[in-house]
This record gives C-alpha cells, structure tokens and sequence, in this order.
C-alpha cells in the first residue's frame, strides 16, 4: 500500500511545483508551477497542444509527472480525493442506450453516491436545467448539446468541492455556452473550486479571476485577468479641433496625427494631467476615448504573436465545425 502526504494548505485546492511530462521522450509539460485557490473559477488557457490536457490528468492523478510534485485538496494522492472531484474529459462518451437520468446516476456512482439518490438528483437536475422532457430519453436521443449538458450533470451530480472541466465550451452552440457560463458561475457561488481549460479566450475573461497562460508546455503568465492586462498599458483615441498648441506636449512625440485623430499609448503620468494639458491648452476635444486592453491584447503580450494566432486559428476551425 503506498502511503499519501497530507499537507495543510486550506486556501489551495491544487498545487503544483515544477511538475513534468514527456511522452516517448518529448516535452509535453516543461516545469509547471501552479497555485488555484478553493472557491475560485480559474482558467487554463492556451491553443491545441499547449499542454493543458496533459496538465490536468497529472492534477488528478490519471497520469503522474516524470519531475516535480502536485497535491489536490491537499494531498500527493490525487486519486485518493476522487470522491470531492467531479472530471469532466475531453473525449465526450456516454452509454448511448441509458435513459438520460441514469447515465447521470452512473457517473455519480463512480464517484460514490448511492444510486437511488443519483437518480432522484439527476431527475431534478435535469428539470432545473430545462431538460425535463429528456429525462427518460436514451442518450443516442439527445442533441449533441443536451447529451454533453448530462454528461455535465453528471460529473457534478456527487456534490464535489473541485470541478475539472476538460474543454467544457467545446461543441456547444452559443446557447448552451451561456448556460454552462451560468452552471459554472452556480458552482463557484456555492464555494465549489471550478478549474476549466479552454483556447477561447472570452470565456475564461468572461468567467475566471485567476487564469494560467499555457503555451509549448510551460506558464508564461498565471495570476489575475486584471493584472495579465495591466501588463499592457490603455490607448488613447482623440480627435482635436486644432493640430497645434501648448496642449501638443502631452502627446508622445513619437505620436503623428491621422487627420485630426491621435492615437497613443497613454503616458505614464496617467490620464489627469493628459486631460488637464488638453483642456487647458485648449485642443478642442470632439472626441476621445481611453481603451484599457483586453485579454486577448494581454494574451499576444505574454505568449506572443504565434500562440494567439495558433488559438485564434483553433477557435474558428472549431466555429467551422460547430
Ligand atoms: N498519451 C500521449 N502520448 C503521446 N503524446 C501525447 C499524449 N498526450 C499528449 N501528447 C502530446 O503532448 C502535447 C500536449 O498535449 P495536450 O493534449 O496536453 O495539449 P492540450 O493543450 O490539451 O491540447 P488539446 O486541446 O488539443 O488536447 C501534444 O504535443 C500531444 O501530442
């Protein structure tokens, strides 16, 4: 019998230090460090290949790492939590011929609820996710969208405080996004730790606090969605009345105008003085607007031009397919 460490970290429902994978010899994971903190809704983002598949299975113990450590509500045994967990793979499968409710009270099994409750849970379940009419359907019945929502149901239907979802957004039209967005969002309102991976970079702005940045195996960024944007600095659009003046200062020098329309980086200095040097020299604002950058910007900032490319190029394939 292998013995597990229990350490006591109680604000991390996963840590990971330095954890490494190679398959036949080649780095798919390169020295992740990760810290995701209980209650939280964090984001693994990154295009097809980054890593992120491999990262999560080493998280819950399906696969272990060549180098390096992790711990899973608080243990180095993973699966010995199995229980709390609720997982959701990448590759979607369900028995095709169990009624609906049933293939959710299956998987709840798997993971140690009684059956009589998981059926009682997911029949209720499925009415308050506006499946009511599916409940006694066979699975191969489904829309692909409702067969991917039980299968949804089905890794929650045990009540775990962590949520592994795999590419959760993956497959579904808008519709069904916006309610697994709402499912999520329920999960973390009642303290369950929500971790999804995904290459589309609205849903984990949209969703997540903390995100991680994984791209060719390692993290060049995990931390805030705030702060991943604050590496980038806000731009500045102004359109003067006039093209010259004391107020001209306050624009960078490097800064040509395109007709009457300016458009920068704001300065160091902030906005007051900018606005302060405009009014005051009288630059006859008709227009002007201060853009703080978004994820996508702070993405291409912290992974590059070719990772955000790669992904964008994932996301309309996946559009295509849809
Ligand atoms: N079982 C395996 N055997 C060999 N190579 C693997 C295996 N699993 C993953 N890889 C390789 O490891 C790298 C990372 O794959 P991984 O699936 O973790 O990426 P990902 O970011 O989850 O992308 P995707 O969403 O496409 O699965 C890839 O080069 C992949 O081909």
């Amino acid at each position: 019998m292998t013995s597990s460490v229990q350490v006591n970290i109680p604000e991390n429902a996963i840590e990971a230090h330095n954890i490494v994978k190679r398959f036949d010899g080649e780095l798919a994971v390169d020295g992740i460090d990760l810290k995701i903190k209980k209650g939280s809704i964090f984001g693994i983002l990154g295009p097809n290949g980054a890593g992120k598949t491999t990262t999560l299975r080493m998280l819950l113990g399906i696969i272990d790492p060549d180098e390096g450590e992790r711990f899973l509500l608080g243990s180095d045994d993973p699966i010995s939590k199995a229980h709390q967990v609720g997982y959701l793979p990448e590759e979607r499968g369900l028995y095709q011929s169990m009624k609906a409710y049933d293939a959710i009270a299956f998987m709840g099994a798997l993971r140690g609820l009684p059956l009589a409750e998981g059926r009682k849970r997911g029949r209720q379940m499925m009415e308050n996710h506006g499946l009511g009419d599916a409940i006694d359907k066979q699975i191969r019945q489904l829309s692909k969208g409702m067969a991917q929502t039980v299968q949804l149901l089905g890794t929650i239907v045990h009540e775990p405080d962590l949520i592994i979802l795999d590419e959760p957004f993956s497959g579904l039209d808008a519709l069904n996004q916006g309610k697994l967005e709402r499912l999520i969002r329920g999960q973390a309102d009642k303290g369950v730790t929500v971790i999804f991976s995904t290459h589309v970079i609205a849903h984990a702005e949209r969703l997540c606090e903390e995100i991680a940045i994984v791209a060719n195996g390692k993290i060049p960024f995990t931390g805030k969605v705030s702060t991943a944007r604050d590496r980038l600095r806000p731009q500045v659009h102004l359109e003067t009345r006039d093209l010259d003046g004391p107020w001209r200062s306050a624009i960078p020098t490097d800064c040509q105008p395109l007709g009457h329309n300016w458009h920068f980086t704001l300065p160091e200095s902030g906005v007051e003085p900018l606005l302060r040097a405009l009014i005051e020299g009288d630059a006859g604002i008709q227009s002007l607007s201060i853009e703080r950058p978004g994820l996508h910007d702070a993405f291409v900032h912290i992974a590059g031009e070719a990772v955000a490319k790669k992904m964008d190029e994932d996301t309309a394939m996946e559009g295509e397919a849809a």
